[in-house]
């Protein structure tokens, strides 16, 4: 059997992160082989533009060059872990990826969404989740949860104002409401127990 990408999406802190390494766990614990991974980022290559990406200062690249950077990083990681996995019949829990950048590039950065998905075909030869959670929390905790990891030290996105931060919920809230059936919103509130509980909820049905 074909594997499922299952992807995790949301703002900064919201612990995107967290439930993915507590789904990749259920799962292989269900005899269903998964691997966790993350954009940009998950293969040497696109961790090394992760880099590039995040640091520096925050006027460092143009949206447009930030777009080319998550594509070029997506491209690597697609063709390297992301298909290989698939095709070997294993699911990949994916932290962030097309609704990253359609939120944070699109929604938030102003490019359109058919340049976006133009660039997003072109790195994956067109692949979509079978999934999307994206997980909704209040403003205050989700920045509340980042500077406690953080450590005062965040990086180039996660050191924008909390105007920013809003324009990227509104920007996941549109995403919701523009794919109803891939994308599934889920309350990150609460314990992380608890919100994998929610989660599992929505992943079970794939399994059967
Ligand atoms: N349900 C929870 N309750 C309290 N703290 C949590 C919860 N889930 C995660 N955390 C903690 O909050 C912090 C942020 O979580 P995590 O890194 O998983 O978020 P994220 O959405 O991946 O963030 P980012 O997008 O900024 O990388 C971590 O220190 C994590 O241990
Ligand atoms: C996939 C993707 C990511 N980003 C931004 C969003 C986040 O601020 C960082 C990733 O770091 P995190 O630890 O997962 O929060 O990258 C983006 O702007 N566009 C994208 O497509």
């Amino acid at each position: 059997m074909a594997g499922r990408l299952i992807t995790l999406e949301g703002g900064e802190g919201v612990g995107k992160s967290t439930q993915a390494r507590l789904l990749c766990d259920w799962l292989s614990g269900q005899g269903t082989s998964a691997v966790a991974t993350r954009e940009p980022g998950g293969t040497p290559g696109a961790e090394a533009i992760r880099g590039l990406l995040l640091g520096g200062s925050e006027d460092r690249w143009s949206v447009t060059t930030e777009a080319l950077l998550v594509a070029a990083a997506r491209s690597d990681h697609v063709e390297r872990l992301i298909r290989p996995a698939l095709a070997a019949g294993k699911w990949v829990i994916c932290d962030r990826f097309l609704d990253s950048t359609l939120a944070y590039q699109g929604g938030e950065g102003g490019l359109s969404d058919d340049v976006l998905l133009n660039l997003h075909d072109i790195a994956s030869g067109g692949l979509r989740p079978d999934l999307t959670l994206v997980l909704t929390l209040d403003a205050e905790e989700s920045a509340r949860r980042a500077a406690a990891r953080d450590g005062g030290r965040p990086d180039r996105f996660g050191a924008r104002d909390a105007a920013f931060h809003r324009r990227i919920d509104a920007a996941f809230q549109a995403r919701l409401k523009a794919e109803p059936v891939r994308c599934r919103q889920v309350d990150a509130s609460g314990s992380a127990e608890e919100v994998t509980g929610r989660i599992r909820a929505l992943v079970a049905p794939l399994l059967q």
